[in-house]
């Protein structure tokens, strides 16, 4: 049967990346996505300001929802101090495969842990399953519309703690408007609005970047 994309992905990081170099998976991705296939990864234009962010927050704990191919796991990992942990999730078992073979490539398997399952299941089992009290860094990446339920989840299951940051992609396009909504409405929540475009296109898209008050 045909293959799909992320497997011709995979195939792509496999045939032109040098193993064990996140720099190189990560533009052997963005040359695929620019020449052969557009992807939903977060891409280079978006991706430099999660590097900023993640460098910035410096995390201990990071949760990134939507692993998708890992494009944007591996730009999180590369950047980590050992002993950070480092939790991703991703709903599709077939892209969960081709996940941590791409982070196995860059070798970056050691840095992560790539779980599957649904977001509103797994983070109230974070503290049990994983030894999470807090996270240091969150990023929203996954189906739009379960931003704004898990940053309530998050909430309720205790962690954020002050200074918590969370990093959402596409509250443009896709879009996620009843999230901007929240968080920019919610006295509990310190905000910051990044310009850029949807991956690989000219199409207006950004980051909006959120710091738990307490
Ligand atoms: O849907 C997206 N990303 C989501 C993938 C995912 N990978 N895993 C999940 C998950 C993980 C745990 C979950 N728990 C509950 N739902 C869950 C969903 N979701 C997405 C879509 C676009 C896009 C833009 C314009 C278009 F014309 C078409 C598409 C761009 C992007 O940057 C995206 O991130
Ligand atoms: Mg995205």
């Amino acid at each position: 049967t045909r293959s799909t994309r992320p497997q011709r992905m995979l195939k792509a990081v496999q045939k032109n990346a040098t193993k064990g170099s996140p720099e190189s998976v990560i533009s052997a991705i963005d040359y695929f996505c620019k020449h052969s296939e557009w992807a939903m990864n977060v891409g280079d234009e978006k991706g430099s300001i999660l590097d900023s962010v993640v460098t910035e927050v410096n995390p201990s704990t990071v949760l990134e929802l939507g692993t998708y191919c890992g494009y944007s796991t591996v730009r999180i990992a590369r950047l980590l101090s050992p002993g950070t942990k480092f939790i991703t999730l991703e709903f599709n078992p077939a892209n969960v495969t081709v996940a941590r073979q791409i982070i196995a490539h860059a070798g970056l398997q050691d840095k992560v842990t790539v779980v599957e399952g649904s977001s509103g299941d797994l983070i109230p089992q974070m503290k049990e399953r994983f030894g999470i009290t807090t996270f240091d860094f969150i990023f929203l990446d996954h189906w739009k519309d379960r931003y704004l339920p898990d940053i309530k989840l998050f909430e309720e299951c205790g962690l954020l703690r002050k200074g918590s940051v969370l990093l959402a992609d596409n509250v443009i396009c896709p879009g996620a408007p009843e999230y901007l909504e929240y968080v920019r409405n919610s006295p509990r929540y310190e905000n910051r609005y990044y310009p850029a475009h949807l991956e690989y296109t000219k199409v207006e898209d950004g980051l909006e970047k959120s710091v738990f008050l307490g």
